[in-house]
Parts: structure tokens; sequence; C-alpha cells
């Protein structure tokens, strides 16, 4: 296995830095073609509900790449792992972790992904992006694609699911539909015979077997809002129609496709979708965010040591 430093490139979506910032950020979404001012308005009130001061999908990230970095440290003290951010859509970019390596002199690198599922449209972005600069400065570099089944990942959740379930205090566990989301994807990847959806089914199926729950579904969240159609059925659809046609009046959200805090979580979830329940007469929870569970950081740092492990077999 290398001996030296090894370079471990986290990868993650990136927010803006400032209100100020959130135009260049969207722009960069839309591959460069700016918002209309309806558009910016639109995603920039949703910043302003969630961000006090600072980003939150920042700070966490920071957070998880400090606390991936010392838990690597600490569970392979005999390898030196030195950890670098880069994200999609803002600052430090994927590139410049890349090049940030090279320059610290790092020669072999692994990529992981702070999103469990894979999917071509998302971890499968990331790692090209990666790949390509990594090729180009002739830096030796793998990566871990997902780990949605990962022993310690699932026991986080369950745990989760287990903590969350307890605050629903004047009705039986039976009566209280999980519904497990993830963020919706453009249909056309079920063509392209994606893995995310199966993935993230999945990881839904464990979870409710470790915990023992037989009443849950699964649910799309966030869709965008482009002509071609994305992946349904969604949140508050489907919230809608249990309360209507099945008359649930209790709803716990688990958002596996997530593992910070941020946008899709905070507003999304915590006031798009609870403003909706309030309105139907639901009574709605949420799991909270893995952020940097000891179990979440564990996970990462098993993978990226498997992935190293994989590397040196093969070369
Ligand atoms: C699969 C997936 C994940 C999960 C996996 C992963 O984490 O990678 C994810 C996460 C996130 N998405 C985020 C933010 C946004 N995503 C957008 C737009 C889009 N997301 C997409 C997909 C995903 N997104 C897609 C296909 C689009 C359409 C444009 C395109 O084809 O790329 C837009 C534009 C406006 C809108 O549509 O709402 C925003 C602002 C934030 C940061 C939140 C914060 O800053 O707190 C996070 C963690
Ligand atoms: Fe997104």
């Amino acid at each position: 296995m290398a001996n030296g430093r090894i370079g471990v490139l986290i990868m993650s979506y990136g927010t803006p830095e400032s209100l100020d910032q959130v135009e260049a950020y969207y722009t960069h979404i839309r591959r460069g073609h700016p918002p209309t001012a309806e558009q910016l308005h639109e995603l920039t009130s949703r910043y302003e509900a969630i961000v006090g001061g600072f980003f939150p999908l920042r700070e966490n990230t920071n957070k998880q790449v400090k606390g991936l970095e010392e838990t690597l440290g600490r569970e392979h003290p005999e390898l030196e792992f030195v950890c670098y951010q880069g994200l999609k859509h803002a600052q430090p970019y994927i590139e410049d972790g890349v090049e940030l390596m090279v320059k610290d002199g790092i020669t072999e690198a692994i990529g992981v992904v702070l999103a469990p599922h894979y999917s071509t449209m998302s971890v499968g972005g990331y790692v090209k992006r990666a790949k390509d600069r990594a090729a180009e400065l002739g830096l030796k570099i793998d990566f871990v694609l997902s780990y949605h089944l990962h022993p310690k990942l699932l026991e986080a959740l369950s745990n989760r699911v287990e903590r969350a379930l307890g605050k629903f205090t004047d009705v039986s566990r039976d009566e209280v539909r999980v519904i497990f989301t993830a963020h919706s994807l453009p249909e056309k990847i079920l063509e392209m015979k994606d893995p995310y959806p199966d993935q993230l089914l999945a990881t839904s199926n464990a979870i409710a077997d470790r915990v023992g729950i037989t009443n849950w579904q699964f649910g799309w969240q966030s869709a965008g809002q482009t002509a071609a159609p994305w992946l349904g059925p969604d949140i508050l659809e489907v919230l809608d129609t249990i309360r209507k046609e099945e008359n649930v009046k209790n709803v716990l959200l688990c958002p596996i496709g997530f593992v910070s805090d941020h946008l899709e979580v905070l507003y999304d979830i915590d006031i798009e979708a609870q403003a909706l329940a309030k309105e139907l007469g639901i009574h709605l929870e949420r799991t909270e965010s893995l952020n940097t569970d000891p179990l979440y950081m564990e996970t990462l740092s098993d993978v990226v040591f498997e992935k190293l492990k994989g590397a040196a077999k093969l070369s």
C-alpha cells in the first residue's frame, strides 16, 4: 500500500458564501446561464429563510472534512491521510482541490462524495471532473462511488428513525408513516439504467428492517423546475394523498439522500413540507441530519481505506 501521504478529495455540492453570491452560484448550477430575476429572487428568499449569518452547508461540509481527517488519523495512525475539499458549484471547486493536492506533493489520492447513493447525474458528475483534472496533472486517484448499505451508515440512520419515532407520544408506532426521501432527478435517468432509485430503495428497506417498521414508503423531494419530467411522486403530493385517501395523520420524513443540514432539509422539509402538513392536519417530524455523527465519519473513513487497499491490490 502507499507509503507517504495519501490525499483524500472530499466532494460536496457547495453553497454560496454570502447572499450576494447566490447569483453566481445559481449561474454555475445552470451551466453558465444566469437565472431570471424571478428565479434569483425565489432562490435568494429560500436562503434568507435558513441562513442566520452563515450558510449551514458550508459550515457542515467544513466540519465533515475536519471530522473525516481526524477519524482517518485515529483509525490508521500508520498512514498519513490529508483531506482536501472539492465543491461542485462553489469555491473551492473540485478542480481546485485536485490542484492543491498536486501542489502539496501528493501523488496518490482517493475521492469520496458526501452523498451515499450513486447517480450518473450526481456522483458521476463529481467523479468525472476530478478524474479529468487529475489525469491532466498526473495524479493517481481512485473513487468511492457509493456507500448506501454500509452497516455504520445504516446504524446511524436507524438510530435517528428510532429517536424521531419517540416524538410521537400520543399514537402507537405503527400509526406513524415513515417516508424516506431523496433529491429527485429528471426521469430520463431511468432509461440510462441509473442505480440511484434502486440504491435509495435498498437503503430504505435496510433501515425499515433494522428498526422493524412496516408502515413506510419512499418519496422524492426538491425536484427542479424544468420542462422535462422529474421522478415522482413528490413528498408534497404524497402528504396530500395519504392524508386524504388513507387518513394518515402522523408522518416522519427521513431524508436518506442527504447527509447534512442545508436548503433541501431546512427549507424544503422544515418550512415547505411542514407548512403543508399543518394545513392538512398532519403531525410531521423529520429525522436529524447526519452532519458529523461519528458513525458517519467512520463510514467515510472505512470506505476510503477499503478503496485504498483495493487500489494497492490492482497496481
Ligand atoms: C441529486 C442531487 C443532490 C443530492 C446529491 C448531492 O449532494 O450531490 C443535490 C443536492 C443539493 N442541491 C443543492 C442546491 C441546488 N440544487 C439545484 C438544482 C439541481 N439539483 C440537482 C440534483 C441534486 N442536488 C439537479 C439535477 C438540479 C438541476 C440543475 C442541474 O442539472 O444541476 C439548485 C438550483 C435551484 C433549484 O432547482 O432548486 C440548487 C440551489 C444543495 C445545496 C443546498 C444548500 O446550499 O444549502 C445540495 C446539497
Ligand atoms: Fe440540487
